[in-house]
């Protein structure tokens, strides 16, 4: 991984969802709701309002079959299958490269209305994450890989106009774990199980109706995740195991 003048950040950022995002809702004193439970997805939300803006801080767990962490966290960061997976934007570019993991993406995001277009300009890396801390169950994880997307302020080129900058803070943390086949034989796909804590915050930028941006949010994540895991286990069954 090369070093760019956004390491330092990235660093920062993963070490946060690691102390902070890896907790399961519960473990820690703050008020999650449960807003949607479907199979083992499970996702939560925190009421918050700053400066008078909804940013509720979303917090989502899944376990999913016969993917690895990497395989998960690979498809999240890869914009040549954005729209493959991703229902809610408009249009993005890549707006730089800072190293084969790290790349600035600007994109938009479907109207809402009646509140005006929302655009993102944020920093999308992938890692694998050498140290993981333990998890309650005792089992240890093969390998924790995680996407961390979170909001710049950079001149972007070209912005659509009339779009108002939503801020974002995210983090796909992904876990595999492996159980070998009771016969000694290879790893096949039915030995693997990803477990995934997804966080989401997100700050509208300007006025959106509450109702309408809690509606939609409580719609929303739970579509994208589910989307988006289902996604990726058709895109890698007949493919070799990514670890
Ligand atoms: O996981 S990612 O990095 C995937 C790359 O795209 C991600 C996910 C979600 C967002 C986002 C950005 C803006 C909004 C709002 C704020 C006011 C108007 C739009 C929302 C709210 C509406 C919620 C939502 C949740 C899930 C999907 C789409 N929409 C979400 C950004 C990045």
């Amino acid at each position: 991984r090369g070093h760019h003048r956004f390491s330092n950040e990235i660093d920062k950022r993963v070490k946060h969802h690691l102390d902070d995002s890896l907790k399961p809702p519960g473990a820690d004193d703050d008020k999650w709701e449960l807003v949607a439970e479907e199979g083992e997805m499970k996702v939560y939300r925190k009421e918050l309002i700053e400066d008078g803006l909804i940013c509720d801080p979303l917090k989502a767990l899944h376990s999913i079959k016969n993917v690895t962490a990497r395989e998960m966290c690979h498809y999240f960061w890869l914009t040549d299958v954005r729209k493959e997976w991703e229902g809610t934007i408009e249009n993005f570019s890549v707006v730089e490269v800072l190293d084969e993991l790290t790349i600035v993406i600007y994109q938009t995001h479907r109207r809402i209305w009646p509140s005006a277009q929302r655009d993102c300009l944020y920093v999308s890396s992938m890692l694998k994450v050498d140290n993981p801390p333990p998890n309650g169950d005792g089992c240890k994880p093969y390998d924790t890989w995680m996407v961390c997307n979170f909001s710049v302020d950079l001149n972007e080129a070209n912005p659509v106009a009339g779009c108002v900058r939503a801020l974002v803070e995210i983090a796909l943390i992904c876990q595999t774990y492996v159980t070998p086949p009771a016969d000694g034989g290879p790893i096949t796909r039915d030995c693997l199980k990803c477990d995934i804590v997804y966080v989401a915050n997100v700050n509208p930028g300007g006025w959106v109706p509450a109702s309408v941006l809690r509606s939609l949010t409580k719609r929303e994540y739970p579509k994208f995740l589910r989307r988006f895991t289902a996604y990726v286990q058709e895109k890698t069954k007949e493919k070799e195991i990514l670890i």
